[in-house]
């Protein structure tokens, strides 16, 4: 499977296609949608999300409901194009162009994006840059998790610590309603709270935060990626999704940066056999051995750096003068780590999903479910 995203954060939409998807897929808005409004949700996030209500137009590869095998064309809106259509569509060399955005802001795309592609105008760079991108990656990824469920896998995420506030230690699959009832996406209602009130220090000081967040999957079966070639390796492949979204700073397997200070005998997982099959009592590997899913819990901590649009700016360069100036203050979020475990759990759908059809092949989802099928019991006899 291969996907494209297109579109400007303030320009007229984004649009997504993917190709490679089964036929015979059930799938319609209902199933994209609510991932989007998801995403828009999380304590800390700032005013366009309120201008926001994202939805998508399934324009391809779809009829009555189910996909076809043809590329999927997706669409989303940006209603706050409306009030952007004159900065959006400046007249060439029309000078000085309408909020214009000069002053880079350290630690967003600004100054070395500007030197890449030659822009002075930092807003040609920020458009794309934006994570508004996310928008369309979640469409995408929420079909991939559709194909997931339809093969037996379930996926979840949860903040685990934001602006160094932590939630409770572990996880339990029972608790997925009150963390999609909760707008910090953590079932810890204490850490909630005090993540609230550290939100809105923050906000008070024109500063931001940053956090840790957790993605799983249960359901998956032995043998996804492969440990081959270097670029089968799913743990590779998951990191490089992982990292690919805007401000996402280190990626773990498991709790690999505690493991790598204990000695082995602490962190590998026994294997035992008994009926039904083979069975480990623990999973400090998160689910992934060489670079293959081993039947276990596939477990993801990240890292999110804290937003960089400050409204109390750091120092920076002017790139028009050179001369020292503020950083430029644009709208902005305070945080969206409670948004980012959206996204992060819809791009390793993406991946996973890939996989399966890698390993299993399938023009069409029945021949898909026989196969994942076959080899969970494959699994259990060997
Ligand atoms: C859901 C989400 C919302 C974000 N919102 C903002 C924002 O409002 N302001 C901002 O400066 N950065 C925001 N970011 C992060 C920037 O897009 C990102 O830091 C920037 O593109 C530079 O990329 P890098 O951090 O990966 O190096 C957001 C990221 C995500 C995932
Ligand atoms: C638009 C989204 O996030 C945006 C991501 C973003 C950035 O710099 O990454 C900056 C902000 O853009 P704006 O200035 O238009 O408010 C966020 O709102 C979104 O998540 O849909």
């Amino acid at each position: 499977m291969r996907f494209l995203t297109a579109g400007e954060s303030h320009g007229p939409q984004l649009t997504a296609i993917i190709e490679g998807l089964p036929s015979q897929l059930p799938l319609g808005k209902a199933d994209i949608d609510p991932w989007l409004r998801k995403r828009q949700g999380g304590y800390g996030r700032g005013r366009r999300m309120v201008i926001e209500t994202d939805e998508a137009q399934i324009l391809s590869g779809v009829r009555a409901g189910r996909t076809t095998g043809a590329p999927i064309t997706l669409a989303i809106a940006n209603k706050d194009h409306r009030n952007w259509t004159e900065i959006m569509s400046p007249e060439p060399g029309g000078e000085p162009r309408k909020k214009a955005l000069t002053d880079a802001r350290p630690g967003h795309a600004d100054l070395a994006g500007g030197i890449k592609y030659r822009h002075k105008d930092l807003r040609d760079v920020l458009e794309r840059a934006s994570a508004r991108e996310t928008a369309a990656r979640v469409a995408v990824g929420s079909v991939a998790l559709k194909l997931l469920s339809e093969l037996g896998v379930q996926g979840a995420n949860h903040v685990v610590s934001l602006g160094g506030i932590e939630a409770r230690e572990g996880f339990d699959w029972n608790a997925l309603d009150a963390i999609e009832d909760s707008d910090l996406r953590t079932a810890d209602q204490d850490a909630a709270e005090q993540m609230r009130e550290r939100i809105d220090r923050a906000k008070r000081d024109g500063d931001t935060l940053g956090g840790i967040l957790e993605v799983r999957f249960r359901g998956l079966p032995v043998g996804l990626g492969s440990y081959a070639h270097s670029d089968r390796k799913l743990d590779g492949r998951i990191a490089g999704a992982v990292m690919s979204v805007q401000a996402m700073k280190g990626v773990e397997i498991g709790r690999a940066f505690d493991q790598a200070r204990l000695p082995g005998s602490g962190v590998h997982d026994a294997v035992y056999y008994d009926q039904p099959g083979y069975r480990r009592d623990t999973n400090r590997a998160g689910g992934l051995e060489a670079g293959m899913t081993n039947g276990e819990e596939l477990i993801i901590r990240v890292a999110m750096k804290p937003i960089a649009t400050l409204m109390s700016p750091l120092p920076t360069v002017n790139v028009l003068t050179h001369e020292a100036s503020d950083a430029a203050r644009e709208r902005s979020d305070t945080t969206a780590v409670p948004a980012a475990g959206v996204v992060l759990q819809t791009v390793v759908g993406w991946v996973l999903a890939d996989a399966m059809l890698e390993k299993f092949g399938g023009d069409t989802l029945p021949e898909l479910q026989e196969r994942v099928a076959a080899a969970q019991q494959y699994a259990l006899q060997y």
